[in-house]
């Protein structure tokens, strides 16, 4: 598979990691004006690192888009004649619509659309794809590449915003709900380096239960709430100061403001 990744920037620098680590490219070019600051990936035998889009789009079947969405338009005006009917065109763009990428560069193209997040850099990232007309006879390919760097779920294209919330934001939710325990762990005396591997490793835990049991949540809890206990102490007071009400709001306000940015 011979891929390329254009615009690697922060999320694009995820991706390549994943996709070097679980071995999936036998080529991958990397992107992006200023390419000193990704020399490390040089110490790949795969890796070409290019500013020219052109030279990238010309070695490679798989073309994976990640540069900010103010950018995509020129690019993609740009590099429309070197396009052929082979190549796999897969964005990672916060609301650059399906139709808007066909009226550049035409719908007769596989293009699917798709919203991973930041793990995919340690394989762990949750990533939902959106495929045009043409685009659905690559979306097992697709499905492949993501699959290597976490889990992937076609959806339709009007829940890429939500699924961006919930995925991609979802990241800095949960990294500031595993900071706020590491505050709470200082507080009851822990050094700082113990209290955040505690958080993590009980975040961790938690997920893992309920990947590997496909138990409900409420029913964990049940497991953990010991009658007139601390844990429910704990839980209801947190709940009084409005939890689970304070994500469900942070989540619709995250995605009010998703459907008012404008590319
Ligand atoms: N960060 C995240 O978790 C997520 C981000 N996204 C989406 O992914 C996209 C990228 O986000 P993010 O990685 O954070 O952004 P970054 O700004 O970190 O990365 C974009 C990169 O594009 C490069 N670039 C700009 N112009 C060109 C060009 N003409 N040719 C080649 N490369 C170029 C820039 O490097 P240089 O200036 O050197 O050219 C930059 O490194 C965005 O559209 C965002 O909406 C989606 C999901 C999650
Ligand atoms: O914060 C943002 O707007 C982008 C989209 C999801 C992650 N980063």
């Amino acid at each position: 598979m011979k891929a390329a990744i254009i615009g690697a920037g922060s999320l694009g620098q995820s991706i390549a990691k994943g996709l070097l680590k679980n071995k999936v490219v036998s080529s991958l070019y990397l992107t992006k004006r200023n390419t000193n600051s990704i020399a490390d990936f040089n110490a790949y035998d795969e890796v070409v690192l290019t500013s020219d889009n052109e030279e990238a789009v010309k070695n490679s079947d798989i073309l994976i888009f990640a540069v900010q969405p103010r950018h995509l338009e020129q690019i993609l005006k740009n590099l429309k004649p070197l396009l052929n009917e082979n190549h796999v065109i897969i964005t990672v763009i916060t609301g650059f619509s399906i139709e808007k990428i066909e009226a550049i560069i035409g719908v007769d193209r596989f293009i699917i659309r798709s919203m991973p997040n930041t793990a995919a850099a340690v394989g762990q990232s949750m990533t939902c794809l959106s495929p045009n007309t043409k685009g659905k006879e690559k979306i097992a390919l697709a499905k492949t590449i993501f699959n290597s760097l976490g889990q992937s779920l076609e959806i339709p294209e009007d829940q890429l915003q939500a699924a961006t919330v919930i995925c991609a934001s979802g990241i800095a939710f949960w990294m500031r709900l595993i900071r706020a325990t590491t505050q709470g762990a200082i507080q009851l005396g822990f050094e700082a380096d113990e209290a955040h591997k505690l958080a993590m490793q009980t975040c961790f835990g938690a997920a893992s239960l309920l990947k590997e049991s496909g138990n409900h949540p409420e029913a964990e809890i049940d497991r953990v709430t010991t009658p007139g206990g601390c844990t429910i102490e704990g839980l209801n007071e947190m709940e009084h100061q409005g939890l689970s009400s304070s994500l469900i709001k942070g989540i619709n306000k995250s995605f009010d403001k998703i459907n008012q940015i404008k590319n």
